[in-house]
């Protein structure tokens, strides 16, 4: 019994209001599962006690048709929001965007801004319309990875509002909190004020109609994560680790920080990355791991959450990083389907 398993279930469970499932309305909170017993709460956007019981009973039954016949459960009820709670602000203010992915970590220097832009590339290759948002406040890094350090993005009135135009590059729509202030500024501002300047990014940006965003997050899991996840109605959250120890120990905070149900934030799972080396021109499948094996899949099972892929340490990653051309386009193959793998684990996790 997995907290997938139990999660697909429950997407049998239909809202009246909405047709939309349980799950991906945001209804199941503080899952917790041991052995045979699983555990939820429930908020619906009614108190009325016959739909409380009818979703109830249909949960029940999903869960045991499903995942086993044998499961022990606990449903409770949370009372209706209010107006002013997150379930209400959570309303996407980003209405051409289909699905938002914040790309975090528990530490900074493991390559998420890396993952972050590579995905966002990788996630466009079928075609999709892909934007990235690089918010990392503290060390944006898509102007340089993208060749566009020192661009100013352009204007656009709509409805009376300036909006801020993205810049293209490489058939994805892009920009970074960089382009917008100087760099020494940003790393001053501190909580209300990074938060203030966070909800305006976001909101203020015409994106247009959009498949995926991906949003490079600042580094660590702080107020700031929680104002953005709270602005906008994040599709999933991928956390990016590398295979050591201490880089584990801080993804366990985003875990439990972005697994917080009321943030209505899924996680989509966990990505290793610099998971094994590959020294230039080796032979394909010459692999090293010389920061230890397979510790970000440990911890994915640990807290069940899913394992999306491991992206290989390669000289050619950074070098395309500092240089402005971003490992999927460039030749590097080894890396390109590292990325692809993931793109593809993350779509099927947002189907
Ligand atoms: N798989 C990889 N192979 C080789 N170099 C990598 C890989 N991933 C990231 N790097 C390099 O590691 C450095 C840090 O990466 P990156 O800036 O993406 O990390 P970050 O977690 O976003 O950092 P910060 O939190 O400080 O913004 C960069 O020089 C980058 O090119």
């Amino acid at each position: 019994m997995t907290r997938e398993n139990v999660l697909n279930a429950l997407k049998n469970v239909l809202l009246a209001e909405n047709g939309q499932d349980i799950v991906t309305a945001g209804c199941v909170q503080d899952l917790a599962i041991e052995k045979y017993y699983i555990s939820f709460n429930l908020i619906l956007p009614t108190d009325d006690a016959d739909i409380r019981l009818k979703v109830k009973s249909e949960a029940i039954k999903a869960i045991k048709d499903h995942v086993s016949k044998d499961a022990v459960i606990k449903i409770g009820f949370t009372p209706k929001p209010t107006p002013q709670s997150t379930y209400e602000q959570n309303t996407s203010p980003l209405p051409g965007v289909k699905k938002i992915i914040a790309v975090v970590s528990g530490k900074g220097g493991v390559g998420k801004s890396t993952v972050a832009a590579n995905l966002a590339l990788a996630l466009a290759k079928d075609g999709s319309k892909v934007g990235l948002m690089d918010a990392d406040i503290y060390g944006p890094s898509v102007p340089i990875m993208f060749g566009v350090r020192g661009e100013r993005p352009m204007m656009r009135d709509i409805n009376g509002k300036g909006m801020i135009v993205p810049l293209e590059r490489f058939g994805i729509k892009l920009l970074s909190i960089g382009l917008l202030v100087d760099d020494n500024k940003a790393v001053v501002w501190r909580g209300p004020m990074a938060s203030s300047a966070i909800r305006q990014f976001i909101t203020d940006v015409d994106w247009g109609d959009l498949d995926y965003l991906v949003i490079d997050m600042p580094p660590g899991t702080g107020d700031i994560h929680l104002t953005l996840l709270q602005t906008i109605s994040v599709s999933g959250v991928v956390i990016v680790s590398t295979p050591q120890d201490v880089a584990l120990a801080d993804a366990k905070k985003g875990i439990a920080m972005f697994g917080q149900a009321q943030l209505n934030a899924p996680i989509l799972g966990i990505v290793e990355n610099m998971s094994y080396f590959i020294p230039p021109n080796a032979v394909p499948d010459q692999k090293y791991y010389i920061f230890g094996r397979h510790g970000a899949r440990n911890l994915a099972e640990e807290y069940e959450i899913p394992f999306l892929g491991e992206i290989p340490l390669i000289e050619n990653i950074r070098e395309g990083g500092d240089i402005g051309v971003p490992a999927m386009v460039s030749d590097d193959e080894a890396s390109k389907k590292a990325f692809i793998e993931l793109a593809t684990s993350v779509k099927n996790r947002l189907l």
